[in-house]
């Protein structure tokens, strides 16, 4: 087999094996299914608020952002745990930064809500 159709072949089992984490990650990971149930809600008030095309593009990379952060740092705290299962002030050090940038993501995404939501009520 020539060493393009090898590259393709690659590709594709690169997306099947993507698409098998993001199977994993929302049908068995507890704080990516309570970001995906938050996502679901935040469509349907969208809907239900009418917003407009821009507000969705705002908001729909708000929740793009919070499950990616949310993604990673389910990896990294899972690599931690294969790595040192033990308690260890420097596991726990490494989870708190990596649950921070997840809540980072969280923060940014609360404030594009409020942005969007708050002028609709008053
Ligand atoms: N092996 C460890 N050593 C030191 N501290 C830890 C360890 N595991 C967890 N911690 C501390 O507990 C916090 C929460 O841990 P973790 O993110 O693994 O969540 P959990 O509550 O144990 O499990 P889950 O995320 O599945 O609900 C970490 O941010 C860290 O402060």
């Amino acid at each position: 087999m020539n060493t393009e159709s090898n590259f393709i072949l690659n590709r594709i089992k690169a997306v099947k094996y993507a698409a098998k984490g993001f199977w994993i990650l929302i049908t068995s990971e507890k704080s990516i299914i309570a970001q995906v149930i938050i996502a679901l809600i935040m469509t349907v008030i969208g809907f239900v608020m009418k917003i407009s095309a821009t507000e969705w593009l705002f908001q729909i990379f708000a929740i793009g952002l919070v499950l990616v952060a949310e993604s990673l740092n389910t990896a990294i705290e899972k690599m931690a745990d294969f790595i040192h299962p033990e308690y260890h002030k420097k596991i726990g050090f490494i989870k708190d930064i990596s649950a921070g940038a997840a809540f980072f993501a969280a923060i940014f995404a609360v404030i594009i809500g409020l942005i969007i939501y708050i002028p609709k009520f008053i």
